[in-house]
């Protein structure tokens, strides 16, 4: 068993992390949220480190911890996770909670055994309760029942928090974590049974635009709100988070925008330029009726989106279409 011991690297609690000359591991760079990470971080002046699934799994212990002895970040993103939508949620419920906290365990603590003085834990907003008061604040957690499609994955998200935590408390180090809103943009996963609305009906309404199909089917009633954040405005937060936040509490980003899943179709059919209609399968669950985050916390600390939902789903369609045939591969 490791003897717990100070991190080589820590800081006192509390204070700015500078990048500047550091060596940040985006773990999960292929993705949504990891590929713009890496966008974002190529503006500071720090070295970016990468490692794809293929050389390091993130859901084996002992391969976590060489990885991090050999390389020693001096900060972790961590971007890696089993994601997915509704569905994926709904149906793999055991792959969801043994890998998002397999990888999410292995890191940090991989993290604390070689001295990482930063590390940025990802939740989700789909670790507060169902039915909690809108907009959601941080300490709403744990505050009731969660929502029965998701709560295998926000399980695994609430113990990494409290990991982080821990990890704080105990030994001192330096690890937070953010609880992004529902994102969307470049890079995203357009899979209809596994992905996320947002790309999915992108996708959807594009394909029945393009073969000519008068109607597209939208899973559940329609009426269900969801805020959306461009991926590229979250990446932003993040290095902001790195850089700025220092803090026990996890931390909410979102963009502040709600909508409803009928008009968010029809946004996207604007942006497509698709007239055809949309009918529901109500057999397909709705979800949560419900969640916006309050992120009046991170305002206050002076950051704020800069895309609004309707340029973010025209760049995320120009996107789309730029690799559509990479996609069909
Ligand atoms: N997308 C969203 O709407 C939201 C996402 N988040 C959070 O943001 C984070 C990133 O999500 P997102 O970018 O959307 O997810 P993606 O599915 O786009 O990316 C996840 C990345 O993690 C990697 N990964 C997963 N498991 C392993 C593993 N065992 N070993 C190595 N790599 C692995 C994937 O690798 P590979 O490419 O090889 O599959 C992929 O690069 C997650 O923590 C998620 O909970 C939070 C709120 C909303
Ligand atoms: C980020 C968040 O994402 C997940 O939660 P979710 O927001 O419920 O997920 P979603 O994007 O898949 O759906 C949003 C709404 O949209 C409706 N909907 C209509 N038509 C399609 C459709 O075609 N595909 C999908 N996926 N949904 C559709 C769908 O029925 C639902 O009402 C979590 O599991 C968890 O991963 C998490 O934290």
């Amino acid at each position: 068993m490791t003897e717990p011991r100070p991190a080589p690297t820590s800081r006192p609690l509390g204070q700015p992390f500078d990048l500047t000359g550091k060596r940040v591991w985006v773990a999960g760079h292929r993705g949504l949220v990891g590929g713009a990470v890496v966008r974002r971080l190529a503006r500071e002046d720090c070295a970016v480190l990468c490692v794809g699934r293929e050389d390091l799994d993130l859901t084996r212990q002992q391969a976590v911890e060489a990885w991090m002895e050999a390389n020693r970040p001096d900060a972790v993103v961590m971007a890696a996770a089993l994601v997915g939508g509704i569905k994926a949620n709904d149906r793999r419920s055991a792959e969801f909670i043994h890998q998002n906290l397999a990888v999410q365990t292995n890191i940090i603590h991989a993290a604390w055994q070689a001295g990482v003085g930063k590390v940025l834990f990802l939740g989700s907003s789909c670790i507060y309760p169902r039915d909690v008061a809108q907009p959601m604040r941080e300490d709403a957690l744990l505050s009731g029942p969660l929502e029965p499609t998701n709560q295998w994955y926000a399980i695994a998200k609430i113990a990494g928090i409290r990991m982080a935590q821990a990890y704080r408390r105990q030994y001192g180090c330096d690890y937070i974590s953010a609880m992004p809103t529902n994102l969307y943009g470049p890079g995203d996963n357009f899979d209809l049974d596994g992905g996320h609305v947002l790309p999915a009906l992108l996708r959807k309404i594009h394909e029945a635009k393009v073969e000519g199909r008068g109607e597209v089917v939208l899973w559940g009633s329609g009426a269900p709100l969801r805020e959306f954040l461009y991926v590229d405005d979250l990446a932003d937060a993040l290095v902001f988070l790195l850089k700025a936040y220092s803090a026990d509490d996890h931390i909410n980003v979102g963009s502040g925008e709600e909508i409803t899943i009928k008009a968010l179709a029809e946004t996207i059919a604007g942006v497509v330029g698709y007239e055809g209609r949309f009918v529901f399968d109500t057999t397909m669950p709705d979800g949560t009726p419900r969640k916006l985050m309050d992120s009046g916390r991170l305002a206050a600390l002076g950051w704020r989106p800069a895309t609004d939902l309707r340029s973010g789903i025209a760049a995320t369609y120009r996107w789309f279409l730029d690799n559509a045939e990479r996609l069909r591969q």
